[in-house]
């Protein structure tokens, strides 16, 4: 059996990640995305939240982890970040690989990894694909969500990769901002030639 081609789909803060990785879900390619396993593993009665209230004490609830409280203590601190990423990734890490052998006769996947080249993810995969818009689209969308400041923006920004060098290492790139319509013809496009190019 041949295996699945697999795409690392990522893009910096606000680029669109979610919404692009939602048009090749219902273009028929499963989709592992990596932000809801630990939005998951983090809700309530999520496997994760023990580990995290032992060490970030009272930051989990009946709701689960307190993300913009435990946000607030993690982002600005690299250390306490980096504790976290300690407890987070590996176990998100673990649901890839089972995704992956849940998914072994599909043609084609795709890996919504916020964080693919930061953290080296880039190198399992067949074809990249980085979702990116101009930078002031990316701040407006961003400064528009509930609890988010122009000190939490610039600081994500400064943990991740930046924009520019995404684009150059990715094998291609989608523009998310552009409408809707434009972005998902985009998709479409692109479906077909990451098939011809690994297939
Ligand atoms: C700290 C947490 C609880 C805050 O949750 P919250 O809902 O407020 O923010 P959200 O998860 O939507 O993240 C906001 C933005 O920051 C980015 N981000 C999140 N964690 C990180 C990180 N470790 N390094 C760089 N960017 C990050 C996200 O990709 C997103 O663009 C959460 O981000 C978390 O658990 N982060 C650690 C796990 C992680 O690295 N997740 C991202 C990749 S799987
Ligand atoms: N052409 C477009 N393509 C993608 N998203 C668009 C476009 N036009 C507007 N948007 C909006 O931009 C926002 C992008 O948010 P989305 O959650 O997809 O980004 P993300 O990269 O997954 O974010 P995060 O890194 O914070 O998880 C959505 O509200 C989406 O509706």
């Amino acid at each position: 059996m041949t295996k699945p081609t697999i795409i690392g789909l990522t893009g910096s803060i606000g680029m669109g990640k979610s919404t692009v990785a939602a048009m090749f879900e219902a273009a028929g390619v499963p989709v592992f995305d990596a932000d809801a396993e630990v939005r998951a593993m983090q809700g309530p009665g999520g496997s994760l939240n023990a580990a995290i209230e032992e060490a970030f004490p009272g930051s989990t609830g009946p709701e689960g982890v307190k993300r913009e409280a435990l946000g607030k203590l993690v982002f600005g601190d690299k250390e306490a970040l980096g504790r976290l990423e300690a407890i987070v990734h590996p176990a998100v890490g673990k649901n890839r690989m089972k995704f992956l052998s849940d998914h072994a006769d599909a043609a084609m996947i795709l890996f919504d990894i916020p964080l693919l080249f930061e953290r080296g993810g880039h190198e399992g995969v067949d074809a990249i694909v980085v979702v990116s818009a101009p930078a002031d689209v990316q701040r407006e969308r961003v400064l528009a969500r509930a609890g988010m400041t122009e000190e939490k923006f610039e600081h994500i920004l400064s943990l991740q990769v930046p924009d520019s060098e995404k684009r150059e290492r990715a094998d291609y790139v989608i523009d998310t901002g552009t409408s809707l319509e434009e972005t998902q013809a985009q998709v479409a496009a692109l479906i077909p030639k990451i098939a011809a190019r690994c297939g």
